[in-house]
């Protein structure tokens, strides 16, 4: 068995993170429960600093918050000295909430609505990434409103494939994200924004997709990115002082994955970039990069209890935990693959396979299929490994599920991030028909 970062075993035989006993932590905290190891995700965090301090570049890391936000992450994306990538105002309020620097903030979003716009502006955030034309004159528009000025990148879609799932593809011309480089969209709109008094252009922005294995896709984009700043910086006196790379980088689901190590990737692209700029005769601008899978995706281990299991002869034993796609949606939407161990006796050799199904009322709930398992009995503890990037994130309470509670592990300690949620939580916001014979209780 994979063991990522600080999970170890311990004298009794049980999966520890971060030092603690993770039947411990399901006794305590119930289950379905998320388990972040902190200090994989700090060591990620200076591991990528590291390899712009060595490469010698000036750079910004901004966590995309995606991939898992609360306000106990962002403080130790704050204590790690990390910029943040924030998509919504909720993502933006929850940052602002946290205490992170807004100076440090870069709002991305293909939709920003004119509220978030002018919340982002009353906040001061560091910078807007600017998605389409609709966008340019939405802001200019609040700007004048507020006479405030705002730093942009324009994000660009360089026309690049990156070799991953579909629905996680955002680099190729036929999407919803950016202005089209080679068609004259992007150019147009720098043109505009370059005019405009409200603006502060710092440079430009791509983001070619996710679960990427490869640097390809990353220096192909990087490259026509670069050729259009030569272009731009003869013809329209434009300079850009940031080159911002996106996210994407892979991380290691199972054994079939095979990732670089974070800061490879970092390094053969910045080598590239850095060629490339020399060929151009241009200065090199500052590098920044979004990274949010490769920070949080295998420092987070969700635990389950075992249930209910049937057997349909010759075919398949499922075996069912008590969550499913309301706290993983992944495999559900990607077909996306994980490998997991009873945490009550990990190392016990596999004897028998099964197929593990979530709770939720719909046959595509499951979380994995055809995983070789040992023993188990009702009431196991099931370790999901490399859930710590879009599962919480993208919990939902389908089946009025409650979502789970979050908890930090780290030198032996175990603390509550975030509460699970209560069935009192669910019907929060529910009101009652203001006219009904049937009293609510
Ligand atoms: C604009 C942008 N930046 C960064 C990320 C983070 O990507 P990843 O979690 O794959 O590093 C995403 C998500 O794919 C994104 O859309
Ligand atoms: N949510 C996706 C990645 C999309 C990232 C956002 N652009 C995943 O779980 O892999």
């Amino acid at each position: 068995m994979h063991y990522y970062g600080t999970s170890s075993i311990n004298e009794k035989g049980h999966l520890t993170i971060g030092g603690v006993d993770t039947i411990e932590l399901a006794n305590e905290f119930g289950t379905p429960l998320y388990v972040y190891d902190t200090q994989l995700i700090r060591e990620r965090a200076r591991g990528f600093k590291e390899t712009f301090e060595k490469l010698g570049v000036s750079s910004q890391v901004a966590y995309a918050s995606k991939a898992f936000s609360s306000i106990a992450m962002i403080q130790l994306i704050a204590e790690e000295g990390l910029s943040l990538d924030v998509v919504s105002g909720g993502e933006l309020y929850t940052a602002l909430k946290a205490g992170f620097d807004p100076e440090k903030i870069h709002f991305h979003g293909n939709n920003k609505s004119p509220e978030e716009i002018a919340m982002a502006l009353d906040a001061n955030i560091g910078c807007f990434v600017v998605d389409n034309f609709y966008e340019i004159e939405l802001l200019s528009r609040i700007c004048a409103e507020k006479d405030k000025s705002a730093s942009i990148l324009l994000r660009v879609t360089p026309g690049i494939e990156a070799h991953t799932h579909d629905y996680i593809l955002t680099g190729q011309e036929d999407s919803k994200f950016g202005f089209d480089l080679q068609n004259g969209q992007a150019e147009e709109a720098l043109k505009m924004v370059l005019k405009d008094r409200y603006f502060n252009v710092l440079g430009l922005h791509c983001h070619i997709g996710s679960q990427i294995f490869e640097t390809t896709g990353f220096i192909m984009a990087a490259e026509k990115m670069i050729e259009k700043m030569a272009a731009w910086s003869t013809a329209l006196d434009f300079k850009a002082q940031v080159l911002n790379l996106g996210g994407g980088f892979g991380i290691r689901y199972t054994k079939e994955d095979e990732p670089l190590a974070p800061g490879k990737y970092v390094e053969d692209i910045i080598t590239k970039v850095k060629q490339l700029m020399t060929e151009h005769q241009l200065s090199m601008p500052e590098i920044w990069i979004e990274p949010g899978r490769s920070l949080t995706g295998d420092a987070g281990t969700t635990l389950y209890k075992i249930g209910s299991s049937k057997h349909v002869p010759d075919v398949r034993n499922y075996l069912a935990v008590d969550g499913g796609m309301s706290d993983n949606i992944r495999p559900a939407l990607y077909n996306a693959r994980y490998e997991a161990v009873i945490a009550n006796r990990p190392e016990d050799k596999a004897d028998s396979i099964v197929s593990i199904a979530g709770k939720c009322c719909e046959s595509g709930d499951m979380l994995i299929w055809d995983l070789p398992i040992t023993k188990h009995e009702p009431g196991d503890v099931l370790a999901v490994f490399c859930t710590g990037a879009y599962g919480y994130a993208m919990a939902n309470n389908y089946n009025r599920i409650p979502r789970p509670a979050v908890v930090f592990a780290e030198n032996g300690q175990a603390e509550l991030v975030i509460e699970r949620e209560s069935y009192e939580d669910l019907i929060r916001h529910d009101l009652p028909l203001k006219h009904s014979g049937v009293d609510v209780k």
